[in-house]
């Protein structure tokens, strides 16, 4: 069973808030379709026993033996109707059912579309993307299609059993105790299986979690697996997670079906038992042929769910792990919320930044900035220099607030980042990163992104203004080409001019950029460093820097090195002094 049953269906339950009506109208079609097939058996024995009554007066008679309208003709047709009746209402529950599994899979679905985007990206960093996706789809999937399927005939097993019991106990006690004894066998080993079978799904979600993050990382890494020759290992661990998740699947599955077929034949057995017994009240006449037949069609119709519950129950396992794997995804700690009431940034926006003694760590316990200080004046170039892996692009993240401070503060012409909504502090900075992020769309609605009701004449400004207009007019179909993700036809220098052109038109206060060190053509370079020169005009910027130029005209270089800042000051001081500067100047850009 999951670690607490009860939570997960509990928080199930409050999840289908709104939806719970639902249940209650496919419940009431439930109890009308078990007391319509609990019916017939009665219906049929009075059929049976008036039938009987009729053949045995015709032969003690001598008369043909005929059926009229009056003498059994009118019940038949009362039997069809009770029978057509009843698939009334099992296809009723049915509809109603789906409709309730599915708006609960949705309500689910929302809720943790919801919370993806407030989870902190360290959760990210800690988990493969394909197994947080597994979850939203695989582990949500796995609950609605139990749900519809498992609950529903829980229900009417459920029902239908009670039902059976009850109404043989009218005909004979001791019959339906040895019924009831066998019933609670069956039980008993369902239980002893079901928490086997928990214990089988929650590994097989766990390992299909893992597969889809392997595969992801194929695909979007193909690249780089190409590149270093790696395409037989990925495919040998893709393979291992694929074989584990069959023999994981295999004895899932194995585990819910196995139990079934052991309990039909142990009613089977009660059953010939019973005959026996009911044979010889039939015999000494205590049981009329009719209710013989009915206390028949009760032990098949009340056998029947057992099976069915067995079966039932380990399926619904499934849903339990599946839903218990989301639950805890929702459970997850979320990123610190905005201020209830904001502050607002001043207009307009200077561009002051200042870090005063700001400590960071990306795992508790682990400090990587230990105390970082700096003022960037409005309009000044900063150019964060330092080896890879020396905390460039940390900085970063803690100016955008993709990460939370440890301690200290960063503030915005003098007010604190934690004081403002993160979407108005992101509003104030543009973006120009290396792998530059273009979405499936036009090339106009790609620029146009950071302003989304720029005009046509906006948006081919800006494109020349970052000098990507000539390339973007010799596509066929110019600024409505369509770019997929993966695009091959827009190289690399090409996306980051988009880029560029996306900042230019959003014209943000102040500007992160980080210079390509991907080898482009010298002359998308040159365009690249004439437009990036052109968007950093009179605005606040920095700039992880790679190129020579960059660094020497910064109004201010931050050396970099095991995430402090070691040395800052400009290209000219900086040499003056003969430190770490000096000593990367000489070795990297001399
Ligand atoms: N998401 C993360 N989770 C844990 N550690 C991280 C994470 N991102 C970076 N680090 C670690 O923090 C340190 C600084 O990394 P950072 O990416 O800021 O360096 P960088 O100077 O930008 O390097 P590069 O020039 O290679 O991009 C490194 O030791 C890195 O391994």
């Amino acid at each position: 069973m999951p670690h607490d049953a009860r939570a997960v269906v509990l928080r199930l339950w409050k999840a289908a808030a709104g939806e719970r009506w639902r249940l209650v109208v496919a419940t009431i079609f439930a109890v009308l379709y078990v007391v319509a097939t609990l019916a017939t058996p009665i219906y049929s024995a009075y059929l049976i026993d008036c039938l009987w009554a009729l053949i045995q007066a015709s032969f003690e008679q001598g008369r043909t033996f005929a059926v009229s309208w009056e003498s059994g003709g009118a019940q038949v047709l009362g039997l069809l109707g009770v029978w057509t009746l009843a698939w009334l209402f099992y296809s009723g529950q049915a509809l109603v059912m789906s409709g309730f599994a599915e708006r609960l899979n949705l309500n689910l679905r929302k809720q943790v579309s919801r919370k993806i985007n407030r989870l902190p990206l360290a959760y990210f960093d800690a988990r493969q993307p394909g197994e947080t996706i597994s979850r939203v789809t695989n582990d949500l999937d796995k609950v609605s299609e139990v749900m519809q399927r498992g609950l529903l005939q829980l229900l009417i097993s459920t029902f239908t059993l009670v039902g059976a019991v009850i109404m043989m106990t009218t005909y004979d006690l001791a019959l339906t105790g040895l019924f009831a004894l066998a019933a609670a066998l069956s039980f008993l080993l369902t239980k002893v299986v079901a928490a086997k079978t928990y214990g089988a799904f929650d590994r097989r979600q766990a390992v299909m979690g893992r597969l889809s993050g392997k595969v992801e990382e194929a695909y979007t890494g193909r690249a780089v697996i190409k590149a270093f020759g790696d395409e037989e290992k990925s495919f040998q661990s893709i393979c291992d997670d694929a074989e584990e998740l069959a023999r994981a699947g295999a004895f899932a599955d194995f585990l819910a079906s196995a139990v079934a077929p052991v309990i039909r034949f142990l009613m089977r057995l009660v059953q010939v038992v019973i005959a026996l017994l009911a044979g010889r009240l039939l015999l000494n006449g205590t049981l009329s042929v009719g209710r013989f037949q009915a206390v028949f069609q009760y032990i098949t119709e009340g056998s029947e769910p057992l099976t069915e519950v067995s079966g039932t129950i380990n399926l619904l396992q499934g849903a339990l792990a599946g839903a218990e794997r989301v639950f805890s995804l929702l459970d997850q700690n979320e990123v610190e919320p905005d201020p209830k009431e904001p502050l607002a940034l001043p207009e307009p926006l200077r561009g002051r930044v200042a870090f005063e003694h700001v400590r960071f760590g990306y795992r508790p316990g682990c400090p990587l900035m230990k105390d970082v200080n700096l003022v960037a004046e409005p309009g000044q170039k900063v150019a964060i220099v330092g080896a890879t892996g020396a905390g460039k692009t940390t900085l970063i993240n803690l100016l955008m607030r993709f990460y939370e401070v440890d301690g200290g503060h960063i503030t915005i012409d003098g007010v604190d980042t934690r004081s403002i909504s993160r979407s108005e502090l992101r509003r104030s900075f543009g973006m120009v990163l290396q792998d530059s992020w273009l979405f499936e769309g036009t090339i106009a609605q790609n620029i146009a992104y950071g302003k989304l009701d720029a005009t046509r004449d906006e948006v081919e400004a800006a494109a020349r203004a970052a000098h990507v207009d000539f390339f973007v007019r010799t596509l066929p179909q110019g600024y409505d080409t369509v770019l997929t993700n993966d695009t091959e036809s827009v190289s690399q220098g090409q996306r980051q001019l988009l880029t560029i052109a996306r900042a230019m038109l959003a014209d943000p206060a102040m500007l992160i950029l980080d210079e390509a060190t991907s080898s482009v053509d010298t002359r998308t370079e040159q365009y690249i460093t004439r437009a990036m020169e052109a968007i950093m005009e009179d605005r606040t910027s920095f700039v992880i820097a790679h190129r020579l130029s960059t660094v020497v005209d910064a109004d201010l270089i931050l050396v970099m090195d095991h995430g402090d800042i070691i040395e800052q000051g400009t290209h000219l001081e900086l040499l003056a002094k003969g430190g770490r500067y000096a000593e990367l100047y000489q070795s990297q850009f001399a």
